[in-house]
């Protein structure tokens, strides 16, 4: 190196090191905030939740605004949502149920959401998520709610209906699909393929293209998949970067899922509403007596108070009394005025309706 890159490089190193030490007085001060916040959180009230969906949400949507690069928004608000994250575990470290096991997309869904300082479990089922939230073991849950390929989960969706549980968050993952093979695997002799039933239906074309003579075998998660991949030399999985890493595998084709837009939503659940955001969405269940126009006269105050509808699934009944049921999303929060008169009416053509809950519209 010419002694001037060299003593550039010096200079800059030494500008680094500077700005490290600065920006490690600032996050410690930042934390020394937040621990204040924590006491002021509990002198209010004994049975306090620290974590507040609605300010966080505030915190990442204003990093965002502010942000001129060089790093992308999405990647600053990464690094502020570790930064919060391990703020939050200074007041309480946030424990977290998802759908387990560990490796799977819902357990990456609430690292996003919740950064590396929580406290995640892997539960075995959805409805496992449900409890241990409603029994208050954990603070939150994550559920996978609908994929952009492949719809709904209707699972989640029909637990809700026997539940108390509040939707207070929302996250979507950018999902892709790899297909893995493990160390002692004959790349040239892949005769079976594992993965969820979920995963297979987004990588149907890639597969019937390039494996249309594999066994596809169908099981209970890609990180199962990827475990009995380890042990079978004639084995491949389709699983994400998380349970190939788990069980060391390699990715021998990467991206091979169908849609390049394949993304999932996971919804947060907890035991209390979120407060407004400023940018929030509502989800709501919603019963109608089985007579002609039910459907339009649930539509029609959403039209009229220019309420922006997202999602309406509709459900089959699992009682006598509740005919049809639809699962509505929109934009708004059940206080804003507008929002609450139009629900009023709503009410009043309904059989039954339950808001799910009001939730900040998913950041990162
Ligand atoms: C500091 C607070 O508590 C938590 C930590 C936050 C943060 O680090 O910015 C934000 C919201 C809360 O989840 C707060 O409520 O302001």
């Amino acid at each position: 190196m010419s002694s001037d890159a060299s003593a550039r490089l010096d200079a800059l190193r030494e500008r680094i090191d500077q700005l490290d030490c600065d920006i490690l007085h600032l996050i410690s001060e930042r934390a020394q905030c937040a621990q204040e916040v924590a006491e002021v959180k509990l002198a209010e009230d004994p049975a306090t939740l620290f974590y507040r969906p609605e300010r966080e949400a505030q915190v990442l949507r204003r990093i965002m605004a502010m942000n001129k690069g060089p790093l992308s928004d999405e990647e600053m608000a990464r690094l502020f949502r570790e930064v919060m994250s391990a703020c939050l575990a200074l007041e309480q470290p946030v424990k977290v149920a998802y759908l387990g096991p560990e490796g799977t997309f819902t357990q990456q869904a609430a690292l996003k959401h919740f950064g590396e300082s929580a406290v995640s479990l892997p539960m075995a089922a959805i409805d496992e998520v449900f409890r241990e939230v409603e029994a208050g073991a954990v603070h939150y849950g994550v559920v996978p709610v609908e994929n952009s390929t492949e719809g709904v989960v209707n699972h989640t969706l029909d637990t809700f209906l026997e539940s108390s549980i509040h939707i207070c968050g929302e996250v979507v993952l950018r999902i892709h699909h790899h297909l893995l093979v493990g160390e002692n695997t004959r790349r040239d002799k892949i005769s079976r393929i594992y993965s969820h039933p979920q995963s297979f239906a987004q990588c149907r074309k890639w597969l019937d293209a390039h494996y249309p003579h594999a066994e596809r075998v169908a099981v209970a998660s890609n990180a199962e998949a990827s475990r009995l991949v380890k042990t079978e030399w004639h084995s491949a999985a389709i699983a994400g970067d998380m349970a190939g890493k788990l069980y060391g595998l390699e990715v021998i084709a990467d991206k091979v899922e169908d849609r390049p837009d394949n993304s999932t939503r996971f919804l947060i659940i907890g035991n209390r509403d979120a407060p407004l955001s400023g940018s929030d969405k509502t989800s709501l269940v919603v019963a109608m007596r089985n007579q002609p126009g039910a459907l339009h006269d649930l539509l029609e105050p959403f039209h009229r108070h220019q309420i922006d509808m997202t999602r309406l699934e509709t459900r089959p009944s699992r009682s006598g009394v509740w005919n049809y049921v639809f699962f509505i999303d929109f934009v708004g929060h059940h206080e804003e005025p507008r929002v609450a008169a139009m629900l009023d009416e709503v009410r009043l053509r309904a059989a039954d309706l339950k808001v799910l809950g009001s939730y900040p519209q998913g950041v990162l």
